[in-house]
């Protein structure tokens, strides 16, 4: 246990020195202190880990008002008092004692005893002291008792004032008084730790902040996890609890789905926010597979943002569309074939709605299973699974097409249940309504999410816009690979912009890749494009829109009209990309 001791003066310093002597298993240190000076000493000796303080008289009282760890005072006891008026009980002049109630009760009992003749005054407060002096001073008092402040205050208006000191039988007693104290406070604080102890085992990492933002404690899974989680993040959390109270979110942490708590806490007339975090895993323990969480970067919506821009029509149309919808909040299902750009449709309309400032979880449908789902919805219906962690926010469904009956039958209930759901975004790459007339796609459920569409066209119909797209993955695996490609020949191009692309985007991203990897000179020829697209064939039943149905006559005239459409009813390019001349072309789409 370790003591500190403020005296007030040097000759109680003293005192406590001498009695110290003969204490053991206590740890004291004495320094001399009064009152304000005694206070600064005091907070001091808390920071450095003091159990107890002990002092005396007015400065002991301002002290225990500015420290948390007990104070002991030291009394002053009979005896003190017994010695003072010994001391005194001969002389003529007219004696006052002024002080604190508890002094002035003994010493008037002791001054009755002795028969000494001793006004007494009780004061409240240290302003009192003052007016109370030269009061006495009016009536013919010269000598005051008291303490510190009061012989202090005497000396300066010429009155003769007499310190009333603690004896070594009250510094003995504050010290038998502090070992008791310790006693009692020990369990306190090992109490205290047990909390704590659990709390340090826990797997949810729990953070208190206050309103500055400065972290007043954390637990040790905390400590873990802090490093990975962004400090900006959670002081946007803290920032949002003061401001509009408890919520829950998403984030993520190196591929951790993290399901985020956020409310508030009032400690010691003081308000903090508290902030627990805890790590989502599938059954087996693993990361979740499926699931992916955008934390926000913007604050607000980005209306003004540079969406992708198109020279097509078609795709122009869906931009147009897309920007509307993101001001709705509504469901919206996205249609468009593999690797066409619907997730990028997704986080632009979510990045462009009121929502921008909220996470943007992103579930694969064909990564999560069953399990996956009940947890993803919650075993209820009624809003504690992970997506109502994330009611402010969007949650972007990819490939709902492959969601299992039994799940797509969940994910009815929750919409139609829960009355605070995320905004939805959908997305499907196969022919949704084809799976609905074969009861393999519940039909309510589809009517539910698709309140707003969204048609995505194919990459092969929208080749006005592969020019640009080339020019922006340049750009990006310039910036990759260290590379300086300057651009594309016109031949080059041409070749892109003909080939069929099954996989759209994503795989015109691919070859780029590809292309920029083995490029030599600053801009990108014919022939590269060519090696690197062999590998890229069309698979050979890649659009269902050509029957295969009929005869071979019938299937050719298909497949000629459609290259047609392509290039625009442009002959020379049709036949061109067809290999066969401008009259047999002429003869062919005759016959039909
Ligand atoms: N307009 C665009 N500008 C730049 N990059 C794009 C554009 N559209 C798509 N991409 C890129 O092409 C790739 C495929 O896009 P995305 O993942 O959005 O397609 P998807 O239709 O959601 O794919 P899937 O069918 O696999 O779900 C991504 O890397 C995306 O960033």
């Amino acid at each position: 246990m370790k003591v500190v001791a403020i005296a007030p003066y040097y000759g109680l310093k003293e005192i406590i020195q001498a009695v110290i002597n003969e204490i053991e298993d206590i740890v004291v240190e004495v320094v001399i202190g009064d009152l304000e000076e005694g206070v600064r000493l005091a907070k001091e000796a808390e920071l450095n880990g003091a159990d107890i303080i002990i002092s005396r008289g007015g400065t002991a009282e301002l002290i225990q008002k500015e420290v948390k760890i007990p104070v002991v005072e030291i009394e002053v006891s009979a005896y003190d008092l017994l010695r003072i008026f010994t001391l005194i009980r001969d002389s003529t002049e007219k004696k006052a004692i002024v002080g604190f109630k508890n002094v002035i009760e003994s010493a008037l009992t002791i001054s009755n005893l002795l028969e000494v003749e001793v006004s007494a005054y009780t004061i409240e407060y240290e302003e009192d002291v003052m007016p109370k002096l030269l009061q006495l001073q009016k009536e013919g008092y010269q000598i005051i008792i008291g303490d510190t402040i009061t012989v202090r205050n005497a000396e300066a208006i010429g009155l003769n004032g007499l310190l009333l000191t603690s004896g070594r039988e009250s510094v003995i007693k504050a010290f038998e008084e502090a070992v008791k104290i310790k006693q009692v406070y020990t369990p306190i604080t090992t109490k205290e730790l047990i909390p704590k102890t659990i709390l340090d085992q826990h797997d949810t990492a729990i953070i208190v902040m206050d309103k500055k933002l400065h972290i007043f404690y954390k637990n040790k899974f905390a400590e873990s996890l802090y490093k990975d989680v962004v400090r900006r993040d959670m002081d946007k959390w803290v920032q949002e609890v003061f401001e509009n109270g408890e919520f829950r979110t998403l984030a993520e942490s190196e591929g951790n789905l993290l399901l985020v708590s956020a409310y508030l806490l009032y400690f010691d007339k003081e308000e903090y926010a508290c902030l627990e975090l805890s790590l989502h895993e599938n059954r087996e323990g693993n990361k979740q597979k499926g699931i992916q969480v955008i934390s926000p970067l913007h604050e607000v919506p980005l209306h003004s943002m540079n969406w992708f821009s198109a020279k097509n029509n078609l795709m122009k149309d869906t931009i147009t569309k897309a920007k509307a919808f993101s001001l709705q909040n509504e469901n919206v299902w996205i249609f468009g074939e593999l690797g066409a750009g619907k997730e990028r449709l997704a986080y632009l309309i979510h990045l462009s709605s009121e929502r921008s400032s909220t996470p943007l979880l992103i579930i694969d449908c064909e990564l999560t299973d069953s399990d996956d789902w009940s947890e993803l919805l919650g075993s209820e219906r009624n809003g504690d699974g992970i997506i109502s962690n994330n009611t402010e926010g969007t949650v972007y469904l990819k490939k709902i097409e492959k969601l299992a009956l039994a799940d797509q039958k969940a994910l009815l209930e929750y919409v139609q249940q829960v009355a605070s759901h995320p905004r939805l975004i959908i997305s499907s790459r196969e022919k949704i309504k084809q799976q609905v007339d074969q009861g393999e796609f519940l039909y309510d459920l589809y009517l539910t999410l698709s309140t707003l569409k969204l048609m995505l066209p194919p990459l092969r119909e929208r080749k006005e816009d592969i020019e640009r797209l080339v020019k922006l993955f340049i750009n990006k695996f310039n910036y990759d690979y260290g590379k300086e490609i300057a651009g594309i020949r016109v031949g080059a191009l041409e070749v892109l912009q003909n080939h069929v692309w099954s996989r759209n985007v994503d795989e015109l991203m691919q070859v780029m890749k590809e292309v920029i990897l083995i490029a030599e000179g600053p801009f990108i020829n014919k022939k590269e494009i060519e090696n690197v697209l062999v590998k890229y064939q069309a698979p050979f039943n890649f659009d269902s829109t050509i029957p295969l149905k009929g005869t071979l006559k019938d299937i050719e005239l298909a497949i000629i009209k459609r290259v047609f459409e392509e290039e625009n009813k442009n002959h020379s390019r049709t036949a061109n990309r067809l290999g066969i001349n401008r009259s047999t072309l002429w003869r062919k789409l005759k016959d039909e």
